[in-house]
Protein backbone atom coordinates (compact mmCIF):
# COMPACT_ATOMS: atom_id res chain seq x y z
CA UNK A 1 0.00 0.00 0.00
CA UNK A 2 1.56 3.05 -1.28
CA UNK A 3 -0.39 5.72 0.59
CA UNK A 4 -2.32 4.56 3.50
CA UNK A 5 -4.12 7.58 3.86
CA UNK A 6 -6.05 7.36 0.77
CA UNK A 7 -6.59 3.82 1.64
CA UNK A 8 -10.62 2.81 0.68
CA UNK A 9 -12.27 -0.19 0.68
CA UNK A 10 -15.41 -0.14 -1.43
CA UNK A 11 -18.60 -2.55 -1.62
CA UNK A 12 -20.83 -1.86 -4.64
CA UNK A 13 -24.39 -3.99 -4.92
CA UNK A 14 -23.68 -6.89 -3.01
CA UNK A 15 -26.01 -9.88 -2.83
CA UNK A 16 -25.60 -12.63 -0.55
CA UNK A 17 -28.25 -15.98 -0.80
CA UNK A 18 -27.88 -18.97 1.63
CA UNK A 19 -29.97 -21.82 0.77
CA UNK A 20 -31.88 -19.76 -1.67
CA UNK A 21 -32.67 -17.52 0.57
CA UNK A 22 -31.48 -13.76 0.08
CA UNK A 23 -29.83 -12.16 2.87
CA UNK A 24 -29.21 -9.12 1.77
CA UNK A 25 -28.74 -7.25 -1.64
CA UNK A 26 -27.34 -4.39 -3.75
CA UNK A 27 -25.83 -3.78 -0.73
CA UNK A 28 -23.28 -0.56 -1.54
CA UNK A 29 -20.58 0.81 1.29
CA UNK A 30 -16.81 2.96 1.49
CA UNK A 31 -14.99 2.41 4.49
CA UNK A 32 -12.12 5.14 4.71
CA UNK A 33 -8.58 5.32 6.02
CA UNK A 34 -9.96 6.31 9.65
CA UNK A 35 -13.39 4.86 10.02
CA UNK A 36 -14.72 2.00 11.72
CA UNK A 37 -18.23 0.15 9.91
CA UNK A 38 -20.46 -1.35 12.31
CA UNK A 39 -22.56 -4.07 10.81
CA UNK A 40 -25.54 -4.50 13.13
CA UNK A 41 -28.57 -7.26 13.04
CA UNK A 42 -30.53 -9.89 14.54
CA UNK A 43 -29.30 -13.04 14.25
CA UNK A 44 -29.04 -15.08 11.30
CA UNK A 45 -29.34 -11.62 9.41
CA UNK A 46 -26.12 -12.18 7.10
CA UNK A 47 -23.72 -9.87 9.17
CA UNK A 48 -20.67 -12.85 9.53
CA UNK A 49 -21.57 -13.89 5.79
CA UNK A 50 -20.78 -10.52 4.39
CA UNK A 51 -17.89 -10.26 6.85
CA UNK A 52 -17.05 -13.88 4.96
CA UNK A 53 -16.88 -12.19 1.26
CA UNK A 54 -15.33 -9.32 2.67
CA UNK A 55 -12.44 -11.57 3.39
CA UNK A 56 -13.17 -13.58 0.27
CA UNK A 57 -13.77 -16.65 1.88
CA UNK A 58 -16.93 -16.73 -0.09
CA UNK A 59 -18.12 -14.77 -3.22
CA UNK A 60 -21.40 -12.46 -3.04
CA UNK A 61 -23.64 -13.60 -5.72
CA UNK A 62 -23.62 -10.34 -7.34
CA UNK A 63 -21.51 -7.61 -6.94
CA UNK A 64 -17.52 -6.35 -6.35
CA UNK A 65 -15.78 -5.18 -3.49
CA UNK A 66 -12.75 -2.93 -4.76
CA UNK A 67 -9.83 -1.58 -2.24
CA UNK A 68 -7.75 1.75 -3.05
CA UNK A 69 -10.21 1.53 -6.11
CA UNK A 70 -8.73 -1.54 -7.69
CA UNK A 71 -10.58 -5.57 -7.79
CA UNK A 72 -9.49 -6.93 -4.70
CA UNK A 73 -8.33 -9.26 -6.89
CA UNK A 74 -6.22 -7.09 -8.66
CA UNK A 75 -4.52 -5.58 -5.48
CA UNK A 76 -2.69 -5.43 -2.03
CA UNK A 77 -5.48 -6.35 -0.09
CA UNK A 78 -5.07 -9.47 1.46
CA UNK A 79 -1.31 -8.01 2.13
CA UNK A 80 -3.12 -5.21 3.95
CA UNK A 81 -6.17 -7.03 5.74
CA UNK A 82 -6.40 -9.27 8.88
CA UNK A 83 -9.53 -11.14 10.22
CA UNK A 84 -10.50 -12.54 13.50
CA UNK A 85 -13.58 -14.14 13.24
CA UNK A 86 -15.48 -16.78 15.78
CA UNK A 87 -13.02 -19.01 15.33
CA UNK A 88 -9.84 -17.74 17.14
CA UNK A 89 -7.55 -18.44 14.03
CA UNK A 90 -5.13 -20.19 16.55
CA UNK A 91 -2.82 -23.59 16.72
CA UNK A 92 -4.03 -25.23 19.97
CA UNK A 93 -1.19 -27.26 20.51
CA UNK A 94 1.43 -24.30 20.12
CA UNK A 95 2.21 -22.43 22.95
CA UNK A 96 1.00 -18.35 22.72
CA UNK A 97 4.66 -17.44 22.12
CA UNK A 98 4.84 -20.09 18.95
CA UNK A 99 1.47 -18.91 17.71
CA UNK A 100 2.67 -15.37 17.71
CA UNK A 101 6.05 -15.89 15.93
CA UNK A 102 4.15 -18.17 13.06
CA UNK A 103 1.79 -14.89 12.58
CA UNK A 104 4.27 -12.76 12.30
CA UNK A 105 6.30 -14.89 9.88
CA UNK A 106 3.41 -15.19 7.89
CA UNK A 107 3.09 -10.68 7.65
CA UNK A 108 4.58 -7.87 7.75
CA UNK A 109 6.15 -6.36 11.28
CA UNK A 110 3.25 -4.17 13.27
CA UNK A 111 4.53 -1.49 15.57
CA UNK A 112 4.55 -3.49 18.72
CA UNK A 113 7.06 -6.54 18.90
CA UNK A 114 5.46 -9.64 20.91
CA UNK A 115 6.50 -9.14 24.08
CA UNK A 116 5.06 -5.45 23.85
CA UNK A 117 1.92 -7.04 22.17
CA UNK A 118 1.30 -9.85 25.06
CA UNK A 119 2.07 -6.62 27.95
CA UNK A 120 -0.48 -4.69 25.93
CA UNK A 121 -3.42 -7.92 26.27
CA UNK A 122 -2.46 -8.95 29.51
CA UNK A 123 -0.96 -12.04 28.52
CA UNK A 124 2.95 -11.53 29.70
CA UNK A 125 3.76 -14.58 31.20
CA UNK A 126 2.04 -17.09 29.59
CA UNK A 127 4.35 -17.28 26.99
CA UNK A 128 5.00 -20.76 27.13
CA UNK A 129 1.47 -22.00 28.19
CA UNK A 130 -0.05 -24.21 24.84
CA UNK A 131 -2.87 -22.37 23.62
CA UNK A 132 -5.85 -25.01 24.49
CA UNK A 133 -5.07 -24.65 28.02
CA UNK A 134 -6.19 -20.68 27.32
CA UNK A 135 -9.72 -19.54 28.38
CA UNK A 136 -12.14 -18.21 26.09
CA UNK A 137 -11.25 -14.39 26.60
CA UNK A 138 -7.42 -15.45 26.97
CA UNK A 139 -7.99 -17.24 23.54
CA UNK A 140 -9.61 -13.70 21.93
CA UNK A 141 -6.85 -11.75 23.32
CA UNK A 142 -4.20 -13.68 21.98
CA UNK A 143 -5.70 -13.30 18.45
CA UNK A 144 -5.80 -9.36 19.26
CA UNK A 145 -1.99 -9.74 20.12
CA UNK A 146 -1.64 -11.20 16.59
CA UNK A 147 -3.39 -7.86 15.44
CA UNK A 148 -0.92 -6.15 17.10
CA UNK A 149 2.56 -7.43 15.71
CA UNK A 150 1.28 -7.40 12.28
CA UNK A 151 0.98 -4.60 9.81
CA UNK A 152 -2.97 -4.31 8.31
CA UNK A 153 -4.72 -1.28 7.85
CA UNK A 154 -8.29 -3.17 7.96
CA UNK A 155 -9.28 -4.77 10.54
CA UNK A 156 -12.01 -7.39 9.87
CA UNK A 157 -13.76 -8.51 12.82
CA UNK A 158 -17.02 -10.85 14.07
CA UNK A 159 -17.70 -10.42 17.50
CA UNK A 160 -14.49 -8.84 18.92
CA UNK A 161 -16.22 -8.69 21.99
CA UNK A 162 -17.49 -12.14 22.80
CA UNK A 163 -15.71 -14.05 25.39
CA UNK A 164 -14.06 -10.72 27.12
CA UNK A 165 -14.84 -9.59 30.29
CA UNK A 166 -15.39 -5.64 30.95
CA UNK A 167 -11.58 -4.78 31.27
CA UNK A 168 -11.28 -6.85 27.42
CA UNK A 169 -13.95 -4.88 26.11
CA UNK A 170 -11.99 -1.64 26.83
CA UNK A 171 -9.12 -2.77 25.68
CA UNK A 172 -10.45 -3.87 22.26
CA UNK A 173 -11.92 -0.34 21.73
CA UNK A 174 -8.92 1.85 23.39
CA UNK A 175 -6.80 -1.03 20.59
CA UNK A 176 -9.63 0.16 17.79
CA UNK A 177 -9.31 3.40 18.60
CA UNK A 178 -5.71 3.72 18.76
CA UNK A 179 -5.78 1.70 15.05
CA UNK A 180 -8.11 4.02 13.30
CA UNK A 181 -6.36 7.24 14.90
CA UNK A 182 -2.95 5.95 12.95
CA UNK A 183 -5.44 5.90 9.43
CA UNK A 184 -6.58 2.11 9.93
CA UNK A 185 -9.79 1.46 9.38
CA UNK A 186 -12.05 -1.58 10.77
CA UNK A 187 -15.40 -3.54 9.83
CA UNK A 188 -16.93 -5.37 12.37
CA UNK A 189 -20.09 -7.09 13.81
CA UNK A 190 -20.88 -6.89 17.31
CA UNK A 191 -24.13 -6.82 19.74
CA UNK A 192 -22.21 -5.02 22.09
CA UNK A 193 -22.87 -1.46 21.95
CA UNK A 194 -19.85 0.60 21.02
CA UNK A 195 -19.25 3.40 23.33
CA UNK A 196 -16.47 4.94 21.24
CA UNK A 197 -18.26 8.38 20.52
CA UNK A 198 -14.95 10.01 18.89
CA UNK A 199 -14.79 7.20 16.85
CA UNK A 200 -15.36 8.01 12.83
CA UNK A 201 -18.29 5.31 13.31
CA UNK A 202 -20.65 4.09 10.09
CA UNK A 203 -23.35 1.57 11.07
CA UNK A 204 -25.11 -0.49 8.56
CA UNK A 205 -28.35 -2.72 10.21
CA UNK A 206 -28.51 -5.96 7.84
CA UNK A 207 -32.44 -7.28 7.55
CA UNK A 208 -32.74 -10.71 6.43
CA UNK A 209 -34.45 -9.83 3.11
CA UNK A 210 -37.17 -13.12 2.77
N1 LIG B 1 -22.46 -22.67 5.81
C1 LIG B 1 -23.75 -22.34 5.70
N2 LIG B 1 -24.58 -23.05 4.92
C2 LIG B 1 -25.88 -22.72 4.82
N3 LIG B 1 -26.44 -21.65 5.43
C3 LIG B 1 -25.66 -20.91 6.20
C4 LIG B 1 -24.28 -21.20 6.38
N4 LIG B 1 -23.74 -20.28 7.20
C5 LIG B 1 -24.76 -19.45 7.53
N5 LIG B 1 -25.90 -19.84 6.93
C6 LIG B 1 -27.19 -19.19 7.04
O1 LIG B 1 -27.10 -17.85 6.62
C7 LIG B 1 -27.89 -17.01 7.46
C8 LIG B 1 -27.01 -15.86 7.94
O2 LIG B 1 -26.00 -16.39 8.80
P1 LIG B 1 -24.86 -15.45 9.38
O3 LIG B 1 -23.96 -16.30 10.20
O4 LIG B 1 -24.28 -14.66 8.27
O5 LIG B 1 -25.73 -14.46 10.30
P2 LIG B 1 -25.29 -13.42 11.42
O6 LIG B 1 -26.03 -12.15 11.14
O7 LIG B 1 -23.81 -13.33 11.49
O8 LIG B 1 -25.87 -14.10 12.71
P3 LIG B 1 -25.41 -14.06 14.28
O9 LIG B 1 -25.80 -12.70 14.82
O10 LIG B 1 -26.25 -15.15 14.86
O11 LIG B 1 -23.94 -14.35 14.35
C9 LIG B 1 -28.46 -17.88 8.57
O12 LIG B 1 -29.80 -18.17 8.26
C10 LIG B 1 -27.63 -19.13 8.51
O13 LIG B 1 -28.40 -20.27 8.82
Amino acid sequence: MENPQHASLQASGLSCFRDERLLFSDLSFTVNAGEVLLLEGANGSGKTSLLRILCGFREADTGEIYWCGSKIADSSYYDDMAYVGHADGTKKELTVLENLKFALALGSAGKYSIEQALDKVQLAGFDDNPVHTLSAGQKRRLSLARLLITHNLLWVLDEPFTSLDRQGIKLIESLMAEHIAQGGMAVLTSHHDLSMADLNLKRIHLQACQ
